[in-house]
């Protein structure tokens, strides 16, 4: 899939991750929504793509993904705007074991409202282009994480839904891949703010820096550079890309049937 003419939509845009990803994706000619409740953060990451790319190519909406009404009003803002959605990175989490129920509502249910919300602009059946949705799920999304146990289980909930959303887009012809990005330790606010949100864990913060010591970290570009490939690679669906610091690699899951 080429970038040029296409729309994307970024949730999480602001800052770390989301903001390497909307980087990449107006840098390679997508015309892209960002979407995020730090107001701030946003205004200025748009102030600075405008500069670069012209202000034409980039829209700010404020959207909490734990509000279907503000994500109802997003994607169509940027529908109206752009003429239509190719493109939808579900990135958007936070970590607080303290506010576990938080943390799901963000990271698992967030990611099933604006998928499911966003059908209607991009199912083939209703009149969308198609398109390809990518997910930002987590290396806790592939195995035990036992520092942050709730956030390990919005990941592998995400990772559930975004392989059955991908064989439920073949069966009902969408039009639409649906592939995940699993990275390991990425250095950005979330990492940073680690020590303060392990909730009832917090004793094992130690084991945490361990963790972080062994394997590393890396920069959310490589990351980017990863959710360029699932989502321009139109083979991609169904593919979680594992991203450690010194390797990428597909995830092969078990056959279960
Ligand atoms: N940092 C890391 O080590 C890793 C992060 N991830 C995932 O990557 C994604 C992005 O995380 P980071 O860039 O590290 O975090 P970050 O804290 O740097 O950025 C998260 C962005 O999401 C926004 N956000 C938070 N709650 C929101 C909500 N309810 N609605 C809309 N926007 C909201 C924040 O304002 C911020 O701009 C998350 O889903 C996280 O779970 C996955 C693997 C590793
Ligand atoms: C404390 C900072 C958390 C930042 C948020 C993240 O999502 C980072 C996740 C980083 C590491 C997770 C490690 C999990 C390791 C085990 O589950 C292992 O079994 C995963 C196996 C994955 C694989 O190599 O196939």
């Amino acid at each position: 899939m080429a970038l040029n003419g296409k729309t994307a939509v970024v949730t999480g845009a602001a800052l770390g991750i989301g903001r390497a990803i909307t980087e990449i994706l107006v840098k390679n000619g997508a015309k892209v929504a960002l979407l995020d409740v730090n107001e701030a953060e946003a205004k200025t990451l748009k102030k600075a793509l405008d500069k670069q790319y012209g202000q034409e190519n980039t829209l700010f909406v404020k959207c909490d993904v734990e509000s279907e009404e503000q994500i109802k009003a997003a994607l169509q803002t940027t529908a109206d705007t752009f003429g239509g959605i190719d493109i939808v990175c579900n990135n958007a989490g936070i970590l607080n074991e303290g506010e576990w129920e938080k943390t799901v509502s963000i990271n698992l249910l967030g990611v099933i409202r604006v998928t499911y919300l966003v059908l209607k602009h991009m199912n083939k059946l209703s009149g969308g282009r198609g398109g390809v949705v990518v997910n930002t799920a987590s290396m806790a999304g592939l195995g035990p994480f036992l520092t942050c146990p709730a956030y390990s289980a919005t990941k592998h909930g995400v990772v559930g839904f975004t392989r059955s959303m991908a064989l439920a887009s073949i069966v009902s012809d969408y039009g639409i891949r649906f592939n995940a990005v699993c990275p390991g330790f990425v250095q950005t606010d979330l990492m940073d703010n680690i020590p303060n949100n392990l909730g009832q864990f917090s004793h094992l913060a130690d084991i945490e820096k361990e963790m972080v010591e062994k394997m590393g970290t890396i920069h959310p570009s490589v990351v980017a550079e990863c959710v360029l490939e699932l989502v321009t690679d139109e083979r991609k669906n169904g593919d979680h890309l594992l991203v450690k610091s010194n390797q990428k690699s597909y995830v092969t899951f078990p056959e279960v049937l």
